[in-house]
C-alpha cells in the first residue's frame, strides 16, 4: 500500500537498488541500456512499485528481479516493466512531467561514477580534439554528474600543468556564451593526471589508486546504495602501445565494481591480416563489449543524418536504388598536407587513412538495407552485410597520387616528401580515387566512386548522388547535347557548410521557355541557428552511456579490409608510382579517367555555378 511504501521507502529503495545491481551483473547488456533506478513510488498503482526512468532510458526487455538481502535469495518477483502512469516505459507524459521532476533529480544523485582516462593525455589528437569535447559535454550537462577525468602519458606534468595544458583548449559554443569561464574552471577542478608508462602494471595500478580516490570522494551516497565505479578508457596514443595500455589498463585499472571500456582509435591495422591479429590481442584483455572502435566520421552531423534522409522520407527511399541512382560519389579533400603527421601517415597512406574506414563507413550507411530497428546490432548488421557484398577493389579501379611543390603568388607550398618525417623517395599517396561496386540486387552495377586527397584546392566532405535520366524527356532539346547536364543530384555536405541540397531543372521566370539548373537547398547555417557538436562529443557521450551504434564491430572491421588489403598490398609490391599533382590542386588527371571509364563526371568539378 501506499503508506507500507512511504514507511519503508529507504529499505525498499536499498532492496531494489540491489536489485538493479544483480541485474547489471546477470544481464550486462541490459545494465548498459539502463540508465533509471527503481524507487518505491506513490503511485497510485499501489500494488506496484514504480520504476523511474531516466532520460536516456532505451528499451528494455521484461525481466525478472531476484531481490536479495545479504547473500539469501527472500524474495523472486517477476515483474513487466511499466510506468507507473500506465504509459509505455519509454514514454511519460507531460502532464505527469512534474510528478517525475523530483524521481529524476533523486536518480541524479543516485547515478554511477564515471572515470575518464584519457591515455596519450599529452598528444596532438587529445588536447584538440578530446578534452574539448569532454568540456563541451560538461557544459551541455551531457556528462553523468560524478564524473572525473584523468590524463596519462609519459610526459611528466602536474594536475596543475595538465590543467593549464588542456585550459587552452577549451572553448565554448558561439551560441551559449553564459558562465563560460566559470564552467571552465568547475571542470578543470575535475581532471587530474597521472604520469606513466604505457606497458608497466605498477604504473597503472598507481593510477587505480588516484581513481578509487576520486571515485571515493564523488561516493558518499554511495556506499549505502552501492553506486557503480565506471571507467572510460580513451587510447589516444599511436597504435604499436594499444595492447601494452589494453593489458596494464585491464589488469591493474579496471572498474572492481561497474564497467570499463576502451575507446580505441584507428588505425586497426594496416591490413586484414594485422587488423585481426589486433583485434585477437585485444580480445585476450577485453570482450567485444568493451571495445569501441571509434570512426569520429560517425559523429559528424551530416553522417548521422543520412539514416534518416533515407528512411523517413518517402521522396528518397523508393529512388535508392540502381533502379534511379546512376553513381554515388564520396569525396574527402583538405587543403592542407600532412604538416607533422608524416611520420605516422607515411606508414598509412590516404586509403587507409580516409577511405577504408571514413569514406566505407559512410558507404556502408548510405547503401545499407532496412535494418530491423536503430538498436545497434541492428544497425551494424546491416552495414556488415552490405560490406561483404561489396566486390575486392582491383589495381584497375584505383588511381593514386602525390602532392609535389607548388609556387603561387609568391608563396610556396611543399611536397609531401620535403616533410621532414617522410622518408625521401617515398611512394605514399597521399591521393586516391576509387570504384567500388555492391553486387547485389540493390545496386548491381552502379559505381561507388571514392576520392581521398590532401594538399588540394579546397577542403571538404561530401556525398553526391546522382540520377538516372528522365526517359523521354520533353525538355531534352532545352538541355543541347549533354543530357547528363539535366541529371537530378543529392549532394549531402558533410563539411564544411553543412547542407542538403538537391539540383533540379527549372524554368527560368520569364516569356521564353529556358531552363537551369537551380538547388533545392537545405543550408544548416540558416535553417538550425545553432553551432553543430563536433563529432567526438557525440561518440565520447555515446561511449558513456554504452551506446555501440556509431562504433566499429569487428566483424565490420574484417570485412572492410577484406575489400582493400589485396590492392593494397599490390600497389606496395608492385612499388606503384604515384601521379604527382601540385600543392593546392585538384588532384591527378587520373581521377577524371577513372570516373570516365565509368561513365561518370564528377560532381565536384562540375562548371555549373550551384556545383
Ligand atoms: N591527431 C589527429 O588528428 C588524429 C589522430 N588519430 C589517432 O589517434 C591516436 C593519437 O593521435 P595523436 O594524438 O596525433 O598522436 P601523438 O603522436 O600526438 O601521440 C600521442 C601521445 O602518445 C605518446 N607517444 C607518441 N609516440 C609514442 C611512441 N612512439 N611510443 C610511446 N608513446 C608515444 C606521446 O605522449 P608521451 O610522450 O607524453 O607519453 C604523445 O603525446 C593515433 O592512433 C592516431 O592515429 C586519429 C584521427 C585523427
Ligand atoms: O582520421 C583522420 O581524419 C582527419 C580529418 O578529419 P576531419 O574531421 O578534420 O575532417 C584527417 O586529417 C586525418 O589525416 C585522418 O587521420
Amino acid at each position: 500500500s501506499d503508506d507500507w511504501c512511504s514507511n519503508e521507502r529507504s529499505t525498499i529503495n536499498q532492496l531494489l537498488h540491489r536489485a538493479l545491481l544483480l541485474a547489471r551483473y546477470s544481464s550486462p547488456m541490459a545494465a548498459a541500456c539502463f540508465h533509471g533506478h527503481l524507487s518505491c513510488a506513490s503511485s497510485p498503482a499501489s500494488s506496484n512499485l514504480g520504476l523511474v526512468l531516466s532520460r536516456k532510458y532505451k528499451p528494455w526487455p521484461a525481466s525478472t528481479f531476484h531481490l536479495i538481502v545479504g547473500q539469501e535469495l527472500v524474495t523472486r518477483w517477476g515483474f513487466q516493466i511499466k510506468s507507473s502512469n500506465g504509459y509505455p516505459p519509454n514514454v511519460v507524459s507531460s502532464q505527469k512531467e512534474e510528478q517525475y521532476t523530483e524521481h529524476f533529480k533523486v536518480e541524479q544523485e543516485l547515478e554511477s561514477t564515471v572515470s575518464i582516462t584519457v591515455v596519450g593525455a599529452s598528444g596532438d589528437l587529445a588536447k584538440k580534439k578530446i578534452f574539448p569535447a569532454l568540456f563541451a559535454l560538461f557544459y551541455e550537462d551531457c556528462i553523468p554528474k560524478h564524473f572525473t577525468i584523468f590524463g596519462y602519458a609519459r610526459t611528466r606534468l602536474t594536475d596543475e600543468e595538465m590543467r593549464n595544458m588542456i585550459s587552452k583548449t577549451l572553448a565554448c559554443r558561439i551560441d551559449k556564451r553564459a558562465n563560460c569561464s566559470d564552467k571552465m574552471e568547475q571542470f578543470l577542478q575535475r581532471c587530474f593526471y597521472h604520469s606513466g608508462e604505457y606497458g608497466l602494471e605498477e604504473n597503472f595500478s598507481e593510477l587505480d589508486r588516484k581513481l578509487k580516490e576520486q571515485e571515493g570522494s564523488m561516493q558518499c551516497l554511495a556506499q549505502i546504495v552501492g553506486r557503480l565505479a565506471n571507467r572510460l578508457f580513451y587510447l589516444s596514443i599511436p597504435p604499436n602501445i594499444f595492447v601494452d595500455v589494453v593489458r596494464c589498463a585491464s589488469r591493474s585499472a579496471s572498474s572492481p565494481t561497474g564497467w570499463t571500456r576502451v575507446i580505441v582509435e584507428k588505425p586497426f591495422g594496416r591490413d586484414s591480416q594485422s587488423s585481426a591479429e589486433l583485434t585477437q590481442s585485444l580480445k585476450q584483455y577485453l570482450t567485444e563489449d568493451q571495445i569501441f572502435r571509434i570512426d569520429h566520421y560517425l559523429g559528424k552531423e551530416l553522417v548521422e543524418n543520412l539514416s534518416v534522409l533515407r528512411f523517413s522520407n518517402l521522396v528518397f527511399e523508393p529512388l535508392w536504388s540502381r533502379q534511379f541512382i546512376r553513381n554515388v560519389q564520396l569525396i574527402f579533400s583538405e587543403d592542407f598536407g600532412t604538416e607533422g603527421r608524416g611520420g605516422y601517415f607515411d606508414n598509412y597512406g590516404i586509403i587507409r587513412d580516409i577511405m577504408q574506414n571514413h569514406l566505407l563507413q559512410i558507404l556502408a550507411l548510405f547503401a545499407m538495407e532496412t535494418p530491423v530497428s536503430l538498436a545497434a546490432e541492428d544497425i551494424r548488421n546491416e552495414k556488415v552485410k552490405v560490406l561483404r557484398s561489396m566486390r575486392v577493389l582491383q589495381l584497375d579501379d584505383v588511381v593514386v597520387g602525390q602532392y609535389k611543390g607548388h609556387t603561387k603568388g609568391g608563396r610556396s607550398y611543399p611536397a609531401y616528401v620535403d616533410d621532414p618525417t617522410v622518408p625521401k623517395g617515398s611512394l605514399t599517396p597521399t591521393f586516391a580515387a576509387a570504384a567500388l561496386f555492391i553486387d547485389n540486387a540493390r545496386w548491381d552495377g552502379v559505381p561507388f566512386l571514392m576520392k581521398a586527397g590532401k594538399a588540394l584546392h579546397t577542403g571538404r566532405a561530401e556525398i553526391r548522388v546522382q540520377f538516372r535520366h528522365v526517359p523521354g524527356n520533353l525538355y531534352k532539346r532545352n538541355f543541347g547535347s549533354d543530357l547528363d547536364k539535366a541529371t537530378n543530384e543529392l549532394v549531402i555536405r558533410v563539411q564544411p557548410d553543412e547542407a542538403i541540397y538537391l539540383k533540379i531543372n527549372n524554368k527560368v521566370p520569364g516569356l521564353n521557355m529556358r531552363l537551369d539548373r537551380s538547388n533545392l537547398n537545405l543550408l544548416y547555417a540558416a535553417r538550425y541557428p545553432i553551432e553543430i557538436p563536433d563529432a567526438y562529443e557525440r561518440l565520447l557521450m555515446d561511449a558513456i552511456e554504452g551506446e555501440r551504434r556509431l562504433f566499429i564491430r569487428s566483424d565490420e572491421l574484417d570485412a572492410a579490409w577484406a575489400i582493400f588489403t589485396p590492392v593494397l598490398k599490390e600497389l606496395e609490391e608492385k612499388r606503384i608510382a604515384p601521379e604527382l599533382y601540385p600543392y593546392g590542386s585538384r588532384g591527378p588527371v587520373g581521377a577524371y579517367y577513372l570516373a570516365a571509364k565509368h561513365n561518370v563526371r564528377w560532381g565536384d568539378l562540375s562548371s555549373d555555378n550551384n556545383s
